[in-house]
């Protein structure tokens, strides 16, 4: 009674059948039209509500925060990561303290000697050696930023880097990207729908396999740590959650292997395919507006003149190149659903009566793109984020890392490679559209996140610029 409406769902499948699962992106954006900013879907018999625009994400993911602040149960993402670390823990003490320690520790000098900063810019550094090779000719940045962004991930979780045809980096490498291939895939629909199917050996199982072997990975990186380590001087996130583990002694403390085994994977999972497909966008997007490019380019070497390095801080003064990484952010709408969330107790949300335990989905395109907000909703145009004095600002409806209490707690980290990848490749490198590639295809292949279609893309040094 009083629940958001939505279209007739069908026994078993409830409104599955209706959604072009491949990508139901345009089929939520009709439904949002017909049935309005609030709407219902059914998986199966499992209802879900879905929010559509800036006004209804804001009143349920920030006013009402913690109604809207809790993770599905029952599905598969659920089961594979037992509900421990952060991403897929339930709202509670346990995801509170996990969540401000990630926060307090992934700030710039909270992993020890070496800050981020230091560890994005060697990573970097690694992957301008490799596009310095390509000078003159094309490439596919595909697997390079891939493995770039998991090595990032890998130097503040382990405080190691690996070379880019290390075995290891491309075991979990590997790992990963089936797990995410099968959870955005059918057979991840058809577990979270039919129940009765789940123990058949499906293809869903191997995600369960996958898991088994990157807890392993996780455990031996522990024991490895736990023998080398020095309390109190940490060297990666490992560390520090050991030193925590000790600080808070054995009495019912929420801190534990166990934890950190899970925490360690969804850290790796959540920060891996989003920056580098983010990435992949933004030099798709520039190569095809050379324009935009140019004037980016323009405003770095102003700023940086004879300066080795780009820092972090520099951003203050690149309101153009801020723009820029904004805008791509915005259209690349990485991750177009959000993480889905449940409601915490019985609430209301726009006029509906919303009850305990139902799954909402942030459809977080539908603010991304959202006409009454955007200069340019439809184009790739960093004017989006500038005001007539050409000063940088943020509208309320750029919500790429979503909002409230479960926002993303990697922002701060996305951001700071976002920039120093962007201002040290467009710095030292012209990145052109090759002649023979055609019309670029902007169209990306859906799933949790948005991955750009595979795409070859020119390099040439630029000779101008400080050694
Ligand atoms: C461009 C890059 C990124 C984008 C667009 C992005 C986006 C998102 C989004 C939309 C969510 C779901 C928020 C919600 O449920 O309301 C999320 C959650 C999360 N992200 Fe990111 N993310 C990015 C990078 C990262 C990185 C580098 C890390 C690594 C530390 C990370 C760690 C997480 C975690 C742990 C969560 C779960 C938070 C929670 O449940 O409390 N993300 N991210």
């Amino acid at each position: 009674k009083n629940f958001p409406p939505g279209p007739q769902p069908i026994p078993i499948f409830g409104n599955l059948l209706q959604l072009n699962l491949r990508n139901p992106i345009k089929d939520l954006e009709k439904l949002s039209e017909r049935y309005g900013k609030v709407f219902s879907i059914y998986f199966g018999a499992r209802p879900a509500v879905v929010l559509n625009g800036l006004q209804a994400m804001k009143e349920a993911i920030v006013t009402q925060a913690v109604d809207f602040a809790g993770r599905p149960s029952g599905l598969l993402v659920s089961h594979a990561t037992e509900k421990r670390g952060v991403i897929f823990a339930d709202y509670g003490p346990s995801w509170r303290e996990h969540r401000r320690f990630a926060l307090m520790t992934l700030r710039n000098f909270g992993l020890g000697k070496k800050s981020m900063e230091d560890r994005i810019l060697e990573e970097i550094s690694y992957v301008t050696t490799l596009l310095e090779r390509s000078d003159g000719k094309s490439m596919n940045p595909h697997t390079l930023f891939h493995k770039a962004a998991s090595n990032i991930i890998c130097s503040i979780l382990f405080g190691t880097r690996y070379e880019y045809d290390d075995e290891f980096l491309q075991h979990i490498i590997h790992l990963y990207m089936d797990n995410t291939k099968i959870a955005n895939g059918p057979w991840a629909m058809l577990y979270d729908t039919l129940p009765m199917i789940r123990r058949i050996p499906l293809p869903f199982q191997r995600v369960f396999h996958n898991m088994n072997e990157l807890k392993r990975i996780s455990a031996d990186q522990i024991a490895q740590h736990k023998s080398s380590r020095v309390p109190g001087e940490p060297r990666d996130f490992i560390d520090c959650y050991l030193d925590e583990m000790e600080k808070r002694g054995n009495g019912g403390s929420n801190f534990d292997e166990r934890q950190l085994i899970m925490y360690i994977l969804d850290i790796h999972v959540a920060g891996t395919d989003t920056t580098s497909n983010t990435l992949l966008a933004a030099f798709l997007y520039l190569m095809n507006h050379p324009d935009v490019q140019a004037r980016c380019q323009q405003e770095i070497d102003a700023v940086l003149g004879e300066r080795a390095h780009a820092s972090f801080e520099d951003k203050h003064k690149m309101p153009y190149v801020q723009a820029m990484i904004h805008e791509v952010q915005r259209i690349a709408n990485i991750v177009p659903l959000s993480v889905f969330h449940r409601t915490t107790k019985d609430t209301q949300l726009m006029g509906y009566d919303i009850p305990k335990d139902t799954l909402i989905i942030q459809n977080l395109t539908s603010v991304l793109y959202e006409e009454s907000q955007w200069k340019f909703p439809h184009d790739f145009n960093p004017s989006n984020f500038l005001n007539e004095q050409g000063e940088f600002v943020k509208p309320e409806a750029f919500m790429p890392f979503s909002a409230g209490p479960r926002m993303c707690l990697g922002e701060g980290l996305a951001r700071m490679e976002l920039f120093l990848f962007l201002v040290t490749l467009l710095r030292r490198f012209q990145f052109v559209w090759p002649e023979d590639a055609g019309e670029p295809d902007y169209t990306p292949i859906f799933g949790v996140t948005l991955t750009p279609k595979p795409y070859s893309m020119g390099v040439r040094l630029r000779c101008h610029q400080a050694e």
